[in-house]
């Protein structure tokens, strides 16, 4: 009878590993010794002992291969919050997911990491150091948020001993660092069109803002103490730099280290909020006829305007996570 070969635990995937997040977490897992094939719809780099799978993550026949002998997989794949296109968030976040863990099933990948998001539990009002005890947004802000709850959901309840598949789940807020592709590109781009005049409300709300390498570390993490019987299977886990800071001074820092003026003058939340709803509304009705995205949505008023900064102790409690 044939025996089922055990996959090397240093023999890794990452789901996503072209992006931003997926990227750093690569380099350092090379860096650790790991062995690293990545999947992605796209390959955005090369990288010596790195092997490029490039598929679509909801095309279970492209990820096998992926997999092959892979002890240990990460997903931190999803369209980016500005694409706003729920079919295309649904078809990726929830229904790729799905694929992922039946891939994951079918491989004999023992352990899968997901990269979920601080937001499943926003809901636009404050969250201040929220626990991961909090309940999922019940009126999620945006598609992106909806579909990550999902997306969370199905990877912590696919935690099966029986079949073998250990998962956990990292919720990352507000990732900064090199090469990152929304926080200061909009911020920028924003900036150049004049619309950083402006502060939403008050200005003295406190965030979130989480170092990239930050990220990748309480991922390392979280794989490696990811065993049969560890209290962190099927759990979510908050990662953050331990240290919220004020939104609007966050954002003066970067402006003024740019070149450009810091926001000055306030205008009310609520009055933007309204704003930012109709015109995403208006946006949504005239789809067919024209394509425009506005640069204030509401999520992205809602995280301008309130209070969002979340605990990591369970993180230093269980993974001895402690900010890098
Ligand atoms: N950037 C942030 O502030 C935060 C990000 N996250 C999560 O972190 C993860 C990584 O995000 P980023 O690196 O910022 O985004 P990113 O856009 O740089 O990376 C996502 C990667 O997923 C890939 N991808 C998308 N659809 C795919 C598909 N159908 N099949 C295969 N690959 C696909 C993209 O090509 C891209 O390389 C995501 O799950 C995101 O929800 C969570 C909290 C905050
Ligand atoms: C236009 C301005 C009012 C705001 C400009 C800055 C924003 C682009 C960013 C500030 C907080 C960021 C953030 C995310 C994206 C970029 C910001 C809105 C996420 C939505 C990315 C995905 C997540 O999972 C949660 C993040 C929260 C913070």
């Amino acid at each position: 009878m044939a025996t089922r070969v055990r996959p090397s635990s240093k023999r890794c995937a990452v789901i996503g590993g072209s992006g931003f997040l997926g990227r750093h977490l690569v380099e350092k897992l090379v860096d650790r010794g790991y062995t690293v094939s990545v999947f992605d719809i796209r390959q955005s780099y090369e990288l010596p002992g790195v092997t490029f799978h490039q598929g679509d993550l909801c095309d279970k026949q492209a990820l096998l291969p992926a997999m092959k002998d892979v002890s240990l997989v990460f997903h931190c794949a999803s369209p980016a919050p500005a694409s706003d296109d729920r079919r295309l968030f649904e078809r990726v976040n929830i229904e790729g997911t799905r694929t992922v863990i039946q891939a994951c099933n079918e491989a004999g990948v023992q352990k899968l990491v997901l990269t979920s998001s601080a937001s499943v539990v926003f809901e636009g009002t404050d969250v201040k150091n929220g626990g991961e005890d909090l309940p999922y947004a019940k009126k999620p802000i945006d598609y992106y948020t909806q579909t990550k709850i999902q997306q969370e959901k199905l990877v912590l309840e696919a935690f099966d001993e029986g079949k073998g598949l250990l998962t956990v789940a990292i919720r990352p807020h507000g990732i900064f660092g090199p090469r990152d592709p929304q926080l200061v590109p909009i911020l920028v781009d924003s900036a150049r069109k004049g619309k950083m005049r402006f502060i939403i409300g008050d200005g003295t709300n406190v965030v979130d803002f989480t170092f990239v390498e930050n990220v990748v570390h309480g991922h390392i993490l979280a794989a490696e103490r990811l065993r049969p019987d560890s209290p962190i299977c099927g759990k979510p886990y908050h990662i953050t730099n331990d240290e919220p800071v004020r939104f609007w001074d966050f954002m003066s820092e970067v402006l003024v280290g740019l070149g450009y003026a810091a926001p000055r003058y306030h205008l009310p939340y609520a009055v933007v909020y309204g704003l930012a709803l109709l015109l995403w509304l208006l946006a949504l009705i005239l789809r067919p006829l024209v394509s425009f995205k506005p640069t204030f949505t509401p999520m992205r008023v809602a995280l301008a305007g309130t209070h969002h900064y979340y605990s990591c102790e369970r993180a230093k409690r269980d993974l001895g996570y402690k900010p890098l």
